[in-house]
Order: C-alpha cells, then sequence, then structure tokens
C-alpha cells in the first residue's frame, strides 16, 4: 500500500505562532491541495497527524477543528482526489499524552489502521517535532521548507532526513519514481 503520513499546519496550510484558529485563518499552501489530490488519483494514500494544543490551551473547539478538516476534503474532493484518516493530539504540552508530536503516537495510530509497517515510510512535517516522531519510529523524516521549515532547517536536521521546498515538490517526488 502507498501511504503517505504528513503534518498539518505549515505542509498543507499555512501556519502560524498565533495558532490556526477558525476556518478562515485555514488557508491552504499553494500548491498543497493539488499535491495532495495527484497523490489519490495516484493511488497514494495521504494521512494527517497533527499537533493540535490549540485545543487544550482553549483557542478553539474541536468542531472548528472538524470544519477545518471538512474544508481540506472538499477542497481535494473537487480536485477528485481524496483524504485519508486525519489524527490530531488535542492535548496540551504538559499533558503526558502519547499522541503529541514528536511522540511517534499518531503515526503508529494510522499505521494500526492502515495495518502496515512504520518502517521506512515517509513523514512530511515543517517541525522538528515532526522528524523526531519519524524516527522514533524508523520511519522517513522528510522536511518541507513551507511552514517552519526554514526555522528548522536553519537549526540542523537529522541525518538521513529529506528536505523538500513543499508538499508540491514531494508528490512530484513519489508519483515520478
Ligand atoms: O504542525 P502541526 O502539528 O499540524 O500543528 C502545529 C500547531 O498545533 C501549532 O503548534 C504550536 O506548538 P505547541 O503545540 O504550542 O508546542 C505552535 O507551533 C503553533 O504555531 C502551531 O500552529
Ligand atoms: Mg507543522
Ligand atoms: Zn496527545
Amino acid at each position: 500500500m502507498k501511504l503517505l503520513i504528513i503534518d498539518r499546519d505549515g505542509v498543507i496550510n499555512e501556519d502560524s505562532d498565533a495558532y490556526i484558529k477558525s476556518v478562515e485563518e485555514w488557508i491552504p499552501i499553494p500548491g498543497s491541495i493539488e499535491a495532495i489530490a495527484q497523490l489519490s488519483k495516484a493511488g497514494w494514500t495521504v494521512a494527517v497527524a497533527t499537533n493540535q494544543s490549540g485545543i487544550a490551551r482553549g483557542y478553539y473547539p474541536t468542531t472548528t477543528l472538524d470544519a477545518m478538516h471538512e474544508r481540506l476534503r472538499a477542497l481535494v474532493a473537487e480536485l477528485g482526489g481524496e483524504v485519508g484518516l486525519i489524527v490530531h493530539c488535542p492535548h496540551g504540552p504538559d499533558d503526558g499524552c502519547d499522541c503529541r508530536k514528536p511522540k511517534p503516537g499518531m503515526l503508529k495510530t494510522i499505521a494500526a489502521h492502515y495495518a502496515v509497517e512504520l518502517t521506512g515510510l515517509w513523514f512530511v512535517g515543517d517541525s522538528k517535532g515532526d522528524l523526531e516522531a519519524a524516527l522514533a519510529v524508523d520511519a522517513q523524516p522528510v522536511l518541507v521548507k513551507t511552514g517552519k521549515g526554514e526555522r528548522t532547517l536553519s537549526k540542523g536536521l537529522p541525518a538521513g532526513t529529506l528536505v523538500f521546498e513543499d508538499l508540491a515538490a514531494v508528490a512530484r517526488a513519489l508519483i515520478h519514481t
């Protein structure tokens, strides 16, 4: 099975240090919706693993997060593609959960859902925690330079991390290999 797991904020949509608190603030990064649709139509399943501590912090309710993800699904469907399982961690940094990246709990949940192994599976993110979550389960860390990606890059990357300009470049690499 061709499964790609991606981070949300900074990979699919623009990120903000003030959190993405509403559907109106949820703005796709140019090319990302198209990339997901093209991957989907090429036989890839694209799943999402996203930290959403803004819920624990009381910045927005789960219903708003669900509305953002309905929007994502609708935009990809308009292009003939579909989005796979979306898993989010609603907890805060001090909640000690198993799902908040850099812990790999969400990656494990997605892998179990699709009954696939995580070894070597690409996980695309923009933050150091994304890369560390991938490494924790022997998946392939992939950094995009969108969102916080340039900031993450400037601090040095784990050995073996693949780097792409954006999700569209990741899609091109996967579809044409
Ligand atoms: O990139 P993903 O995992 O999809 O989502 C990241 C968001 O949950 C937010 O994560 C926060 O980190 P803290 O949760 O406050 O450490 C900050 O980095 C925000 O800028 C960011 O919007
Ligand atoms: Mg991110
Ligand atoms: Zn969690």
